[in-house]
């Protein structure tokens, strides 16, 4: 496995965790998890406009936003159906990687295309914020930003590329982040060009 590097206390970041092969072989075992579980487009809550960022989950529960809000639930907002499993790759790295006993239950999958970000945020619609997030990047390289867990604490940018594990927990569970930019044409390992960001993230208190 290659080194974590501390940016700062409780995030970790491991470049170059998935190799290529496994890379390929995630990207293949989220085109199944979106053939059962299509992207779709959330909308922004009270507004509803529409997010840059195409979402779909796999896991027990699936992180939805809409005119209602922001909201963890077992089923896909437009087909009504169950999320799909957790592939396995995904939960072994969570055992690798989480130090945390207990498995994950929601997988939110993000859809950058070109030009899309996402703005500073906190990820703080779980029930359990002793469980740290666990994010793997596929495809072009993305700018991003973490910072402390107040809005204006400074930030510290990095570059996430494919096959790149990050990790926030601790002291950082609750930092602001976001991804300023994608940069195109920095991976071929999409069929389209873009990433996909999966976090994994444990949802209710075991
Ligand atoms: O795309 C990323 O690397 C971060 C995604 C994120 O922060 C989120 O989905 O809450
Ligand atoms: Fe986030």
């Amino acid at each position: 496995m290659t080194q974590a590097l501390e940016l700062r206390p409780g995030v970790l970041h491991w470049p170059g965790y998935l190799d290529r092969p496994a890379q390929e072989a995630l990207a293949a075992a989220l085109r199944e998890v979106a053939r059962e579980a299509p992207f779709y487009t959330p909308r922004m809550p009270r507004t509803g406009k529409p997010f840059s960022v195409r979402m779909t989950n796999c896991g027990p529960l699936g992180w939805v936003s809409d005119e209602t809000g922001y909201r963890y639930q077992p089923t896909h907002p437009e087909t009504g159906r169950p999320w799909p499993r957790i592939p396995a790759a995904l939960m072994e790295a969570w055992q690798a990687l989480a130090g945390y006993p207990h498995p994950p239950e929601a997988c939110l999958v993000n859809f950058y295309g070109p030009g899309t970000r996402m703005g500073l945020h906190q990820d703080r619609d779980e029930e359990d914020f002793d469980a740290p997030v666990l994010s793997l990047s596929l495809g072009d390289t993305a700018l991003f930003r973490i910072g402390g867990t107040g809005r204006r604490d400074p930030t510290v940018s990095l570059r996430l590329a494919s096959g790149d594990a990050l990790l926030f927990g601790g002291p950082a569970r609750l930092a602001f982040h976001g991804i300023d930019r994608i940069m195109p044409g920095t991976s071929t390992l999409l069929r389209e060009p873009g990433r996909i960001n999966l976090t994994l993230r444990r949802v209710t208190r075991p």
